[in-house]
Order: structure tokens, then C-alpha cells, then sequence
């Protein structure tokens, strides 16, 4: 049974809409006429090659950086410093405070986010198995990246965004990092975009694929639609992108 199936998604209300977003840096068009809606309960994986945009693409959705046109709603708000809290971001790097134990990061986490759900906090702490006395400067990628999962992932934001979450990361810690996004979406209530280009590991999680390349999207298609045509994520992606 596909993981959309199981979850029983909620489809209907767009939770996610951009409209012609355009973004500049200096003379460089970094995205240009980017539009896209993701409605509650999907999961979308947001694909391309490195410096196609989606970095930037989700800087926007979260509200932390303004387009230079275009717009972006969240749940029918506009984004921005009002929808910060519905948004959780597990930036491409790691943005975590180093010199703080995992235990201190997160009881200040707890406190930073008014969304923080402890008792989630603590069974991500089991089901990834991140260390909590460790230093958060000393990890390795894979504690890292679990780490950054564990943080986005005991909020109650329903839009969830996770930037090249599998980047650097073994086997095992892949593995787990796709079994707790699963697990959330049991619950069918949040959205998920997921830039990435690690496709493989991640292709049964995705309900739709947007495929971005130099700032545009190029493709989008449905993940049912290509299975009944017997195409993979991965075959299209190479399709489109070479490889
Ligand atoms: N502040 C900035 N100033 C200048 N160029 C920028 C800036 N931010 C991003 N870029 C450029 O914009 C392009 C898109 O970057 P972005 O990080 O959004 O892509 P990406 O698809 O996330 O790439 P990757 O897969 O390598 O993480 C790249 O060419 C990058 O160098």
C-alpha cells in the first residue's frame, strides 16, 4: 500500500501557494516566475540539481526572506514574520548552536518554540538515537542531521520544510531520518517540501515531484501518475536532468 494511502491523506485546502516568485541577488536571478501549490496532507519533493534555487525557494516559503515579486501563502496567510510559527525549517547546513549539549539545545529549544511538543521531543529522542550529552560541535553528519530532524519535527508546524536532509548522512541514519518523517506523516494533518537530490531514498515518501532547474520549475508530476507509467523518480529525474 503507498504511504499516501496508509496516512488516509486530507487532501483539499491549499496549505502551500506561490505565486510568479521571482528573487534576485545583485544582477543574478536566482528564481524566476516560480509558481506552486501543495495542498494539506502532501508530501512534495522539491528536485534539482546544486544551485537550481531550492535553498532560496524555501528561505521564501518560510517566510524568513521576502521575494522580489510574487507571493507566497501559507494556509491563506501571507508569508512572513506572522506565519513563522507555522513554518519549521531544517536548514541545508547546520545552523544549530555547537557549543551547547543536545540536552541544553534542546531545553532551550522547548522554550524558543511556543509549537515545541515535548513528549514527541522525547520519543524522537529514542527513535533517532541522538545522543544527549554530547556537545552538538562534536557530532558526526548523521547525529547532526538526526539532530536537525528531531528539532523541526517536535514542532507542531504544519508546514515542515526540509532542505537536503539525507546530505552527508550513512545508511542507518538515512533510514531513520526517512522512518520519522513517515511517522509524522501518519497523521496527515502537516505538509511536507523536501528539497533534495538524493532521490533514491527518498522517492516512496513523495506524493508529487517539482523538478527545478536554474530557478525555474521545469516539471511537475505526480508520483501515482509515473508509477502507472512505469516510470521511477529517479528515471525522470535523469530524464530531465541528465545523469
Ligand atoms: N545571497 C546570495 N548571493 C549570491 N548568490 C546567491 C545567494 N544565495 C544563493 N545564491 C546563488 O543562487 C543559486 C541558487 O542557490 P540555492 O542555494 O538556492 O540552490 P540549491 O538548489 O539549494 O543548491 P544546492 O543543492 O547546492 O544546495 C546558486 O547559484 C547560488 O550560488
Amino acid at each position: 500500500m503507498k504511504i499516501a494511502e496508509q496516512r488516509g491523506q486530507s487532501a483539499g485546502q491549499a496549505a502551500v501557494v506561490c505565486r510568479d516568485i521571482q528573487f534576485c541577488a545583485g544582477t543574478k536571478e536566482i528564481l524566476s516566475g516560480v509558481s506552486l501549490t501543495v495542498h494539506a496532507g502532501e508530501i512534495v519533493g522539491i528536485l534539482g540539481p546544486n544551485g537550481a534555487g531550492k535553498s532560496t525557494l524555501f528561505r521564501i516559503i518560510s517566510g524568513i526572506v521576502p521575494p522580489h515579486a510574487g507571493w507566497v501563502r501559507l494556509f491563506g496567510r501571507p508569508a512572513g514574520v506572522n506565519t513563522l510559527s507555522n513554518t519549521a525549517l531544517m536548514p541545508d547546513r547546520s545552523k544549530l548552536p555547537g557549543w551547547l549539549t543536545v540536552r541544553e539545545w534542546l531545553g532551550f529549544a522547548s522554550r524558543l518554540y511556543p509549537d515545541w511538543d515535548s513528549d514527541r521531543a522525547t520519543e524522537l529522542v529514542d527513535s533517532l538515537e541522538v545522543p544527549l550529552e554530547s556537545r552538538i560541535s562534536t557530532l558526526s553528519r548523521g547525529q547532526d542531521a538526526r539532530l536537525q530532524t528531531l528539532t523541526c519535527l517536535a514542532r507542531r508546524a504544519r508546514v515542515v520544510l526540509l532542505d537536503e536532509p539525507l546530505a552527508g548522512v550513512d545508511l542507518v541514519s538515512r533510514e531513520r531520518i526517512a522512518a520519522a518523517v513517515v511517522r509524522e506523516l501518519a497523521s496527515g494533518e502537516r505538509v511536507f517540501l523536501i528539497a533534495t537530490h538524493d532521490v533514491r531514498e527518498l522517492e516512496q515518501l513523495f506524493d508529487r515531484i517539482v523538478l527545478l532547474d536554474q530557478g525555474r520549475v521545469i516539471a511537475e508530476e505526480s508520483v501515482e501518475a509515473l508509477r502507472a507509467k512505469g516510470v521511477s523518480v529517479e528515471q525522470r529525474y535523469r530524464e530531465v536532468f541528465g545523469g
